[in-house]
């Protein structure tokens, strides 16, 4: 998948995703699901058009590819106009990967800045989409908001595009049991099932620990990624070694406490020895008993031994066990973790 970070990058003519798709959820997946028939070519697109009318976006020609392409923005719109830090749910290696599993052949992150926000919406429509993009096709979810001030709307990206001859789709928000929110009603749900599929419910989610309602919305387990980095040696000398894990510092991570996990050490599935999938207990938190200053992110991997540094692993949450104790002693600490393993052994299996 090519990414490109500049307008001047872009492979065109593109068939558009536009969003910010942080997670690439499944109500993501759903509104990028229209422009993924790229290598179809533009007359096929063309033939919905009405053919007579003067086109200022004249579609390509019959031959020519149409790149499907997923535009979203950089930093993350709330970060510009707080000033804040902002962390992502799938920072951007982990959006690669997922936007490369569903297909798309394109990632385009505009810059987003002070010229970004002050174009009206049809001046967006017309400079980054029909000029820049050349876009032959656009997709948004229904609660799209584009231009300055977020002014404009899906229905307006819809009445802006027509006159350019571009077909939106406009995506109904999908709640996790499948269903469609056909008026866009964001409001409040009496239970998450009936909710629209968010990547603010999943990031609630995460943080008190419902890893099921998150890897529900997901559509896949929630996983951090990162390379093994040393500790302070200590895991060892208890039986129980830690991988401890680097993470993007913009990843987003779940509440602190313990979790039963499924590990993978990237780089190693041809070798017959290694497992594709290892359990495993994992730790987030500050590690009280022994003082600790920071927080971690750690792994211990069930019936496994071996060097893990330097190494990138990939551990996906199945569920949270318990919050992070303080403990009178390394020993009771030891038992504890002897506990949780047991516990993980037997959610694993069950989840299989
Ligand atoms: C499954 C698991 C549960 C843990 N639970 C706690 C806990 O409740 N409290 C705590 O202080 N540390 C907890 N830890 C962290 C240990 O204190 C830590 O693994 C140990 O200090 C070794 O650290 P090291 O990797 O830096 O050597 C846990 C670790 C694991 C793997
Ligand atoms: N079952 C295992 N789970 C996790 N790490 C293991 C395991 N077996 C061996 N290791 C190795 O031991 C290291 C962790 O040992 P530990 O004493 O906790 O040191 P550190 O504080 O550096 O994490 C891991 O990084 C890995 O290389």
């Amino acid at each position: 998948m090519w990414v490109a970070s500049t307008t001047e990058m872009v492979l065109t003519p593109t068939a558009v995703a536009l969003g910010k798709f942080d997670g690439v959820h499944l109500g993501h997946q759903r509104v990028i699901q229209p422009v993924l028939q790229s290598t179809r070519s533009a007359q096929t697109w063309g033939d919905a058009l009405d053919s007579s009318a003067q086109s200022a976006n004249p579609p390509a020609a019959p031959q020519e590819r149409i790149y499907s392409t997923v535009v979203t923005f950089r930093p993350h719109p709330q970060e510009f106009f707080t000033g804040q830090a902002r962390t992502w749910l799938t920072p951007l290696d982990e959006k690669v990967q997922q936007l490369r599993s569903l297909g798309v052949d394109q990632l385009v992150l505009l810059p987003f800045d002070k010229e970004l926000t002050a174009l009206s919406p049809e001046e967006f429509v017309e400079k980054i989409l029909v000029q820049q993009l050349r876009c032959q096709r656009i997709s948004v979810g229904q609660d799209f908001c584009f231009g300055k001030q977020r002014r404009g709307t899906a229905r307006d990206l819809q009445l802006i595009a027509a006159k350019y001859h571009i077909p939106v789709s406009i995506v109904p928000l999908q709640t996790s049991d499948g269903q469609f929110l056909e008026d866009g009603n964001c409001g409040s749900f009496e239970s998450l099932e009936y909710a629209p599929i968010s990547t603010s419910l999943i990031r609630q989610a995460l943080e008190t620990g419902d890893i099921k309602t998150a890897n529900q919305f997901l559509g896949r387990p929630y996983i951090l990624m990162g390379v093994v980095v040393e500790g302070e040696q200590l895991g060892r000398t208890i039986g129980f070694p830690t991988a401890n894990l680097e993470l993007p510092k913009d990843k987003f991570i779940p509440r602190q406490g313990v979790y039963a996990v499924r590990v993978k050490i990237l780089g190693e599935s041809a070798d017959a020895n290694v497992p594709p999938e290892i359990l495993g207990v994992m730790n987030i938190g500050n590690r009280p008993t022994v003082n600790g200053t920071y927080s971690s992110v750690e792994v211990h991997l069930l019936d496994w031994s071996g060097d893990l540094y330097g190494k990138e692993i990939v551990v996906q949450l199945v569920d949270f066990l318990r919050p992070e104790q303080k403990f009178p002693s390394l020993e009771a600490l030891k038992a504890q973790i002897q506990q949780d393993s047991t516990v993980a052994r037997q959610i694993l299996s069950r989840e299989n």
